[in-house]
C-alpha cells in the first residue's frame, strides 16, 4: 500500500538543523559548527510532523511511489527551523506612542515609570478591555509573528497586577494555544510592576498568598497551563528580596523561572536567577562578570534582547562574553507596546554581536 504524506521539500541548497544529535541546545564553539546538509530534502507527515531528513537522492529512492499532496522544489532555497521568540508580552490594550515623544526629549524608560506612564498606563488600559478584545488584537500580533517565521513564543502576562486581570490575560493565551496554529508558551508576570497604593512587600505577599494558590488550583483543574513565572526584578521595581520570595512560591508549585533581571540597574539577578536553578533570565545589559559565569555553571539561559537596548538606549549586553564563557544564549522580540517588534530577524541585525 502508498503512504500519503502532506508535504515533500525537494533539493533544497541547505537545509539546516542546528544540531543532530537531538542536543536541546549549543554553546561555546559548538554554535561554530550548526548541522546544514547540502542539496537535501524534507518529507512532512499529515501529522504535521517531520517523518524524513535526508540527502535529496536518498529521500527520492526512500520514497519512491508514495504520494505527497503537496510537493515544493527548494532549489535554490534554504530551509530553516521555525524561529523561537523567547520572550514577549503581546496580550495589552492602549498604545504609547505619545511616548516615543517623551523619550526622544530625553525622558529615561524609568522616568516615565515612576510618572505612572508605562507599563502602568498599559495596566490601566488592559484592565478595562475585554477579554475578546484582548484575544482579537493578539492574535493579530501573533499572526505577525508567524509571518516574520515564528513558530513558538513565549507569551506573559503583567499588565493586570490584580488576580482578575493577571487571570484575564492567561485566559487569552490559553485559548491562543487551543485555538492557534503555533506553540506558545505561558509566563505569569504578575510582578511586573508595583501596582498603585501596594508596597513591593505588600504586592509580593497577595502573589504568594492569593495568585499563586489560585493558578495552582486552575492548573491542576486543566483551565490553565502556564509554563514559567517572572518578576521584574530591579531598582524601584522588586528587589532581590522580593523577587526570590516570588520565585520560590512559583518554584515550589512547579513552575518554571524565568524573569527580567539586570537589565537597567546591576542587582545581582543572575547570581540569584542560577542559584535558584531558573530556565532563563532576560535582558542581563547589567549582568556582572560573577553572573554570567554563575549563569554558565547552572545551566541557565540569558535571553537578550537587542531591541530593547536599542528602543531604550542602552549598553546592548555582552552577548560575545556570554558565548565565549559558555552561557545558553537566546533571543526575544520582546515585542510589547514600548518595543513594537514582532519579527525575530529584525533583532538579529542589531549590533549585540560585535566585540564590546
Ligand atoms: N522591563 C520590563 N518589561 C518590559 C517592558 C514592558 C513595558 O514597558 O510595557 C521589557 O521587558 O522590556
Ligand atoms: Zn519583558
Amino acid at each position: 500500500m502508498t503512504s500519503s504524506h502532506r508535504l515533500l521539500l525537494e533539493n533544497a541548497q541547505q537545509v539546516v538543523l542546528v544540531c543532530v544529535r537531538g542536543e536541546r541546545f549549543l554553546t561555546g564553539s559548538a554554535l561554530r559548527s550548526l548541522a546544514v546538509l547540502e542539496g537535501a530534502s524534507v518529507v512532512v507527515g499529515t501529522d504535521g510532523l517531520i517523518k524524513a531528513v535526508g540527502p535529496a537522492a536518498v529521500i527520492q529512492s526512500q520514497f519512491s511511489g508514495e504520494t505527497f499532496e503537496e510537493r515544493i522544489d527548494c532549489s535554490g532555497k534554504c530551509i530553516l527551523p521555525g524561529l523561537v521568540d523567547a520572550h514577549t508580552h503581546p496580550v495589552w490594550a492602549g498604545e504609547r506612542v505619545h511616548e516615543f515623544a517623551m523619550k526622544l526629549a530625553g525622558a529615561t524608560y524609568m522616568d516615565i515609570h515612576q510618572a505612572g506612564g508605562g507599563i502602568n498606563f498599559t495596566v490601566e488600559h488592559t484592565r478595562q478591555a475585554s477579554e475578546e478584545e484582548l484575544f482579537c488584537s493578539f492574535q493579530q500580533r501573533l499572526q505577525c509573528m508567524m509571518r516574520a517565521g515564528t513558530t513558538l513564543v513565549e507569551c506573559k502576562s503583567g499588565y493586570g497586577l490584580n488576580l482578575e486581570t493577571e487571570l484575564k490575560m492567561l485566559r487569552v493565551i490559553e485559548r491562543a494555544r487551543r485555538e492557534l496554529h503555533l506553540s506558545l508558551s505561558a509566563t505569569y508576570c504578575g510582578a511586573h510592576s508595583v501596582p498603585k497604593g501596594k508596597t513591593a512587600v505588600e504586592a509580593a505577599d497577595d502573589i504568594i498568598n492569593h495568585h499563586l494558590p489560585r493558578l495552582k488550583e486552575l492548573s491542576r483543574n486543566g483551565d490553565l497551563h502556564v509554563d514559567n513565572i517572572d518578576v521584574f526584578c530591579e531598582k524601584g521595581v522588586f528587589d532581590l528580596d522580593t523577587t526570590r520570595r516570588i520565585l520560590e512560591g512559583g518554584k515550589k508549585m512547579g513552575l518554571q523561572i524565568n524573569f527580567h533581571g539586570d537589565e537597567l540597574h546591576p542587582m545581582k539577578a543572575a547570581e540569584l536567577g542560577a542559584e535558584l536553578g531558573a530556565q532563563a533570565i532576560s535582558h542581563l545589559e547589567e549582568v556582572s562578570d560573577e553572573g554570567i559565569a554563575a549563569m554558565a555553571a547552572a545551566r541557565c539561559s540569558a535571553v537578550l534582547l537587542p531591541t530593547t537596548a536599542y528602543m531604550l538606549r542602552l549598553k546592548q549586553p555582552r552577548a560575545r562574553k556570554m558565548l565565549d564563557e559558555g552561557v545558553i544564549v537566546a533571543l526575544g522580540s520582546d515585542f510589547n507596546p514600548n518595543a513594537y517588534c514582532f519579527s525575530m530577524m529584525g533583532t538579529f541585525d542589531l549590533p549585540v554581536w560585535r566585540p564590546s
